[in-house]
């Protein structure tokens, strides 16, 4: 056993509108009152985040952005910065996600930027991480995700606080209906936090939440979380339908 409370994320990326996204925030509230021992986010677009954030107000669910820019203000069209996804209602945010590091040029170095900003303004930075397929079979597993791990946090010292989320979602897994096996999640979880102990200290490493991504749906989320270094998931498709999504906030039932 741990201490570490379990979380369980809804990444919507580019999907509802803000009505939408109102309607369905309304009922992940009404539908995960009586959850206990979990915790909640929710990551609409950043359209939606204002409205949605005032449906939360006052509810346990986190509200958080899909991306951030390092730079607080300034002449950077059509970029948001972590004050202002503080000021909508976010206390987290999602950092170097695979479909940003693909499809939009994300680095390991703007990803560090992008961690310390989000810390600078008091939001928790959820750390995207995982390996592709092509790099999984030439077993490169490990070292892809160690890579992510040191570049992605270098220059930081963390103490027991755990003021990070790791979220491991190996590109091979994401919107593609192949889970990973649990065994699989467990190694690449027990990895990373093998790796935040050498680089951090044990207390840290004991303390951060290591989430898994990838097709996580309700008839394989208790496999997963049953694993003693998965401690929530990071979930796309099965996150946009509040029903479904309930379902995995109540993993335990
Ligand atoms: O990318 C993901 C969450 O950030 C996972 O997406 P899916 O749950 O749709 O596979």
């Amino acid at each position: 056993m741990n201490n570490r409370t379990p979380l369980i994320a809804g990444n919507w990326k580019m999907h509802k509108t803000g009505a939408q996204a109102v309607e369905a925030a309304s009922r992940i509230k009404t539908l995960v009152t009586s959850a206990t021992g979990v915790e909640v986010m929710i990551a609409p677009t950043f359209t939606a985040l204002y409205q949605v954030g005032q449906v939360l107000k006052g509810s346990p669910i986190a509200l958080a952005g899909q991306n951030l820019h390092w730079e607080s203000q300034g002449a950077f069209t059509g970029e948001i910065s972590a004050q202002m996804l503080a000021d909508a209602g976010c206390s987290q945010v999602i950092v170097g996600h695979s479909e940003r590091r693909q499809f939009f040029g994300e680095t390991d170095e703007t990803v560090n930027m992008k961690i310390k900003a989000a810390l600078s303004a008091n939001l928790t930075p959820v750390l995207c991480i995982g390996e592709s397929e092509t790099e999984r079979e030439a077993g490169n597993t490990f070292s892809v995700l160690d890579k992510q791990v040191r570049d992605g946090l270098n220059g930081f010292a963390f103490d027991g606080q755990a003021d990070i989320v790791v979220a491991y979602e190996p590109v091979w897994a994401i919107g593609t209906g192949k889970t990973a096996t649990r065994e699989q999640a467990q190694e690449a979880h027990r990895f990373i936090r093998n790796l935040l102990d050498s680089l951090f200290g044990k207390p840290f490493a004991s303390a951060v939440r290591i989430l898994y991504g990838g097709s996580v749906k309700p008839d394989n989320v208790k496999a997963l979380m049953e694993m003693p270094d998965v401690d929530g998931a990071l979930v796309g498709g099965a996150s946009l339908d509040p029903e479904t999504f309930s379902k995995l906030v109540f993993f335990n039932d």
